[in-house]
């Protein structure tokens, strides 16, 4: 493993002496700082739990949940890059991989051409000097039985940094920055606020001055008023110390607010990054689209990924193809009908629901028994158009016809007839391909067979 990490990346030294700089060292010093600093090349991390409930009662295979499943990105010097999606798309287990706390399954990260699981299993004490933490939670993290200043103060011993009298400075150095003050180096978590203790965290994990700062939903523990200001003393400390930083979170606002950078991640893998301006202003991937549109509006609490679409897929059985064709509102129709939109969405939705076996003829009679309705065949057909909004006819005459007949196999119960009858001739290119990259824009990239 190469050491040169302290001599390319010395931040002070590239800013005290670039007034000095000739026109091509400043050329080179500019391409040193876009130089990507951490490399993320087809990154898997699966894990393997065996304590699903139906493992155990089957005493089956265990699962393999495919959390991050072949991630690759690049970041570079000075870059904030936000890592967003919906709750369990991966966004955790792929910052703990990067900061060496899990290892990946396959593929690799390198943190300046170094392996980071190489060069955490080889010297952990120096890759933690390079490569801080922030947890979401500040409470669990610090240890109640030591004193602010001791707790700030514990990095720097670990790895010997100066002297006490250097490192009692540091230390106070670093409250002010956090917008603390020293008289409250004596105090301990127990006295201090969530939003003070989440500032007492982020001053543990800059004192040491990381080449890369990673922080998981740092907001998300607090209360919203104590958030705003959380934000605020990132944005200051993330420009005052030109740090690299990666931030983890489900709310895509603090992203925009925090990052120059974004990754939108969906079931493990990336649906599309880009720069800030370009994912928010010109989105491209679909789930990008989704996800953007719903960010509550003033008087919402939350976000409402969910009225999308409820049928969010498990990574524990990733749907083929392209990840979000479950759910894309604008899944690609087969090319020898000429479908509305919304009406092969729909024909989509039944289809993947009948082999799924969410939708069987047992299904369609139980519902009519709940409506009280007679289980004959126009009633039951009703209740199936009625469940996908199917429109009288649709727009195609001959896709009308084996929709009719699939539906007629389904309420005279046989359901396999039903899946056979649109398998086949009801097929979307993106149940079938993974998506692979195309370039939207310079540093815009989106995995999607639209475009
Ligand atoms: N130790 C584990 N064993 C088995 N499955 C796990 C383990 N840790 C996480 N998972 C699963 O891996 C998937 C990704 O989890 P992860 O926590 O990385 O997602 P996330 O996007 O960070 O979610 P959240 O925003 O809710 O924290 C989820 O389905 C989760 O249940």
């Amino acid at each position: 493993m190469t050491d040169n990490i302290s001599q390319s990346t010395d931040r002070t030294r590239l800013n005290t002496q670039q007034p000095s700089l000739s026109p091509e060292s400043r050329e080179e010093t500019r391409s040193i700082t876009h130089r990507p600093i951490l490399e993320v090349n087809d990154l898997k991390k699966h894990y393997i739990d065996s304590t699903g409930i139906v493992n155990r009662i089957r005493s089956a295979k265990p699962d393999r949940v495919h959390a991050v499943d072949g991630v690759s990105f690049t970041v570079s010097r000075g870059d904030t890059v936000g890592i967003v999606g919906e709750s369990g798309c991966g966004k955790s287990t792929l910052a703990e991989t990067l900061v060496g706390l899990k290892k990946p399954t396959s593929g690799n990260a390198t943190l300046f051409e170094n392996d980071i699981h190489e060069w955490v299993d080889q010297n952990r004490k120096r890759f933690a000097r390079n490569v801080q933490f922030v947890f979401q939670d500040p409470s669990s993290s610090l240890d109640p039985k030591m004193t602010i200043r001791e707790l700030i103060r514990e990095p720097l011993e670990v790895h010997n940094v100066g002297t006490k009298d250097h490192q009692n400075g540091l230390v106070e150095d670093t409250i002010t920055k956090v917008g603390l003050s020293v008289d409250q180096l004596d105090r301990y978590p127990s006295e201090m606020s969530g939003g003070q203790r989440q500032r007492v965290g982020i001053a543990r994990a800059i004192v040491l001055e990381p080449q890369l700062l990673v922080l998981d939903e740092p907001t998300s523990a607090l209360d919203v008023s104590v958030q705003a200001q959380i934000l605020n003393l990132l944005n200051e400390i993330q420009e005052d110390l030109d740090l690299t930083t990666l931030i983890i979170s489900h709310d895509i606002s603090v992203i925009r607010y925090l990052c120059n950078k974004v990754l939108v991640m969906y079931l493990g893998k990336v649906a599309e990054m880009g720069t800030t301006e370009n994912i928010f202003n010109n989105p491209s991937h679909p789930y990008t689209k989704t996800l953007l549109e719903s960010v509550p509006k003033v008087g919402e609490t939350d976000a409402k990924y969910d009225e999308v679409n409820p049928n969010i897929p498990s990574p524990r059985n990733p749907p083929d193809g392209c990840r979000f064709h479950t759910r894309c509102p604008v899944v690609i129709p087969p090319d020898d009908f000429e479908f509305e939109q919304n009406e092969w969405r729909a024909i989509f939705d039944y289809k993947l629901d009948l082999r799924s076996s969410k939708l069987t003829y047992k299904k369609i009679a139980s519902m009519a028994d709940q409506q009280g309705i007679e289980k004959n065949k126009a009633n039951m057909m009703e209740l199936v158009r009625d469940k996908y909004d199917f429109e009288e006819t649709l727009s195609d005459s001959a896709a009308q016809k084996i929709l009719t007949e699939s539906l007629t196999h389904l309420i005279e119960g046989e359901t396999d007839s039903a899946y056979n009858t649109i398998a086949e001739v009801f097929q979307s290119p993106c149940e079938k391909k993974a998506p692979s990259s195309s370039a939207v824009a310079d540093d815009h990239e989106t995995f999607c067979h639209l475009d």
